[in-house]
């Protein structure tokens, strides 16, 4: 009998005329980006599976049929899509990635922390009251470029205050790239006013303080109470204390919602060319200062000075760019002398097996 492949083809690649309910993994975001990754053999020996939640010794995978926990892989987060291999597990194969949102890890551990891949859109959530800061949002839009992910600002809590045009228009400063939608996220706004990006094999994810209604926000696109204190299966008592929280939710009918915890403040590592695009017009200008390593002080020919004194660009601004830089920076290098320390060390552990090796052969 021949063989079906036709569920290794995402339905955006397929024409209209065939209609058929998705498969699993394209309700949980299977694409074309992915199919063209593997052989329709290896489709066939190694399922697709999609990482919904990273315990701290197994990842919970979903896919076609597939509801496992399994051990974990290296470098594996939640969103990936791992070809699993049943009878090798170390050979499971995690799938290139659209996009992979990371921080510095907290603590006095300098490494790189990844929190999500394969993330179409992040919200970035922030109430209009006192939560309400435009350092945080540049942050996390900074992030959101960094990782390849479009980012849209949502500002809730908009039947709290009297006006919300001065937040989104402040929150609109941000950056010509980045929509701003402001509403009430308990009831039917979010679903209409998310709507273009929460379509059926979109993955989203809320980023944003605690308490901005992150959580309302994810049930009010399920329209249910219960969605982002659920997992999407009930628990098999594995591991659920050791949890990180950060799981795939699947939307009936709809797209896959990323549930972060409250994020506490999310540290900029590696994110040179995200902080730059958030601040493009500064970047573009500084390129024009005469020194090339102008700090926009009091350095003859700045063109960033020259332009605050016009009006043009606010002080204001610059200072928080210059902050973001300046952290982005110190993180980006204490990594990279933590990477050669860590690549020294395994150096000498080498060295020494080498040594030890020999020894025991004479
Ligand atoms: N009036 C009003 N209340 C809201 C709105 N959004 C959220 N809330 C309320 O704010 C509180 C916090 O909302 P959550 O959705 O739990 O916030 P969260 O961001 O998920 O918080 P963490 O889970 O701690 O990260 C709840 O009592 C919500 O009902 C809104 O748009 N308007
Ligand atoms: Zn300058």
């Amino acid at each position: 009998m021949p063989r079906d492949y036709s569920a290794l083809f995402p339905l955006q690649s397929r024409t209209a005329s065939t209609p058929r309910p998705p498969s699993t993994i394209e309700a949980l975001g299977w694409k074309p980006f992915f199919a063209s990754q593997i052989s329709a053999d290896e489709f066939i020996r190694t399922p697709p599976v999609r990482v919904v939640e990273v315990h701290r010794g197994a990842l919970h995978v979903l896919g076609n049929e597939v509801d496992e926990t399994i051990p974990p892989l290296p470098d594996t987060t939640t969103g990936d899509w791992v070809l699993l291999d049943r009878e090798r597990h170390k050979s499971s194969r995690v799938l290139e990635r659209t996009s992979v949102i990371k921080r510095r890890a907290p603590g006095t551990d300098r490494q790189v922390q990844l929190i999500a891949a394969n993330i179409d859109t992040i919200f970035i959530v922030s109430s209009c009251n006192q939560d309400f800061n435009i350092a945080r949002l540049e942050r996390y839009v900074a992030i959101a470029f960094e990782a390849d992910v479009t980012p849209v600002v949502v500002l809730t809590k908009a039947d709290l205050v009297g006006d919300t045009a001065d937040y989104a228009a402040m929150a609109q400063t941000i950056s010509e790239l980045v929509p701003v939608v402001t509403l009430d996220a308990r009831g039917d706004e979010p679903r209409v006013k998310l709507a273009e990006w929460c379509r059926p094999g979109q993955t989203v994810a809320f980023l944003g303080s605690s308490g901005v209604g992150k959580s309302t926000l994810t049930n009010a696109l399920a329209d249910t109470q219960a969605i982002a204190t659920q997992p999407i299966r009930e628990d098999d008592a594995k591991g659920r204390h050791t949890t990180t929280r950060r799981q795939l939710h699947m939307v009936p009918g709809g797209c896959v919602v990323l549930d972060t915890p409250g994020t506490r403040e999310l540290q900029l590592t590696e994110a040179a060319s995200g902080i730059d695009s958030v601040f493009a017009d500064l970047h573009d200008l500084a390129a024009r200062c005469r020194f090339n390593d102008c700090q926009h002080l009091s350095e003859p020919g700045c063109a960033v000075r020259e332009a605050i004194e016009d009006g043009a660009i606010d002080p204001v601004r610059l200072e928080r760019w210059r902050k973001l830089r300046a952290e982005e920076a110190f993180n980006t290098a204490s990594l990279a002398e933590r990477r050669s320390r860590d690549k020294a060390f395994g150096k000498m552990v080498r060295r020494v097996m080498k040594a030890k090796d020999s020894e025991g052969r004479r």
